[in-house]
């Protein structure tokens, strides 16, 4: 495994959202809103584009996201990958907690991991995917296997193809700081592992009674190296917190995949690329799904601001960490996690 246990946090399961006429008091929010009439937007990347490598350190030091388009995975794929994600989160509940991840585990379905780092719950579910997701699925769907199998195929080729997208991504933003890939190669995931990458979270936001009142995923950092996000195309919901500006909505944009970049990535950077603060809120008329696919090095890999490399030549900003140390201070800290591994 490539990354901690979650037995840090506590497992909370979520409610049956579909018989909610309102938003109950456990899971009532205030929420400082986002301006919907910002002009300012999230940087879209071609990766065709000759400047991509530019464009791409540009986007990784003034926002920590960006769209990516022309990203070589095929539509067709991403439409399965939705269909088979609302199909799971379609099933009765009492099906779905079937598959409940359990204490010491973090696959399965529940509530987001940082849950009970907040007194309310939030608007939202999840599926979360580590190594084979075989086991869970035989509980969603016992007695249908063909589902069973059609459902892992897709996830397994979709993990495939968003690692891949990864590591070239990964190439050309730490390309764009002067570093090669032999520098960063013990960074990267190592194929020959059992189960070399991070989790695979599949995520769903339910029609709300009363969106101005509930959370969908409240405001987190990733912890990974970068995150590649799938979003479907409902209303806007997913936000990121610019410094100077506040909320700021990314607008799905067909076709183009999210990338946005994690703890990891700023450790190793010396703070020069920003992990991105977001959050995502939910709406009153479409049932919303994204996928979060967490690309992060292995588990017990001790991570250090690569500044004798490249051009990053500063006093290291940070201490050196392994992702599974990481993930413990920051299942305390949470968003503050950062200051903790400051030198
Ligand atoms: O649903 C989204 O847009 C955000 C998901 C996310 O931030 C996560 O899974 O970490
Ligand atoms: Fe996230």
């Amino acid at each position: 495994m490539s990354i901690t246990s979650d037995s840090e946090y506590q497992c909370i399961a979520p409610i049956d959202f579909i018989s909610m006429t309102k938003v109950p008091e456990s899971h009532t929010w205030v929420l400082n809103p986002c301006d919907e009439n910002l002009l300012e937007s999230i940087p879209t990347i071609d990766l065709l584009d000759p400047n991509a490598i530019s464009l791409i350190r540009h986007a990784c030091e003034k926002w920590g996201i960006f769209h990516v388009i022309n990203h070589g995975v095929s539509s067709q794929l991403l439409d399965e990958v939705e269909l088979q994600t609302r199909g799971l989160f379609s099933l009765p509940f009492d099906q779905k907690l079937q598959a409940f991840r359990s204490a010491n585990s973090i696959s399965g379905y529940g509530t987001c991991r940082r849950s009970c780092l907040h007194p309310k719950r939030m608007w939202s579910e999840g599926f979360t995917i580590v190594e084979s997701p075989k086991q869970d699925v035989h509980k969603l769907w016992p007695h249908d296997h063909h589902q069973r199998n059609h459902f892992c195929d897709v996830m397994v080729m979709y993990r495939n193809e968003m690692n891949k997208l990864a590591e070239t991504l990964l190439d050309l933003m730490f390309g764009s700081l002067g570093l090669t890939q032999e520098d960063t190669k013990q960074v990267k995931p190592k194929t020959g592992l059992k189960n070399p990458y991070g989790p695979l979270q599949l995520n769903s936001y339910p029609i709300c009674p009363d969106p101005t009142k509930a959370m969908g995923l409240a405001a987190h950092t990733d912890t990974s190296l970068l995150t590649l996000l799938y979003q479907s195309n409902t209303p806007t919901s997913l936000q990121i917190f610019k410094e100077g500006i506040g909320w700021v909505p990314v607008h799905p944009l067909n076709g183009a995949l999210i990338v946005n970049l994690g703890d990891l990535m700023q450790i190793l950077s010396n703070g020069r690329f920003k992990s991105v603060l977001h959050r995502a809120v939910v709406n009153n008329t479409h049932h919303r799904i994204s996928v979060a696919n967490f690309y992060g090095p292995p588990n017990d890999v001790k991570l250090s601001p690569l500044i004798q490399l490249g051009n990053l030549d500063h006093l290291p900003l940070y201490r050196s960490v392994t992702w599974k140390e990481y993930l413990k201070i920051k299942a305390k800290h949470n968003t503050k996690a950062l200051e903790f591994i400051k030198n």
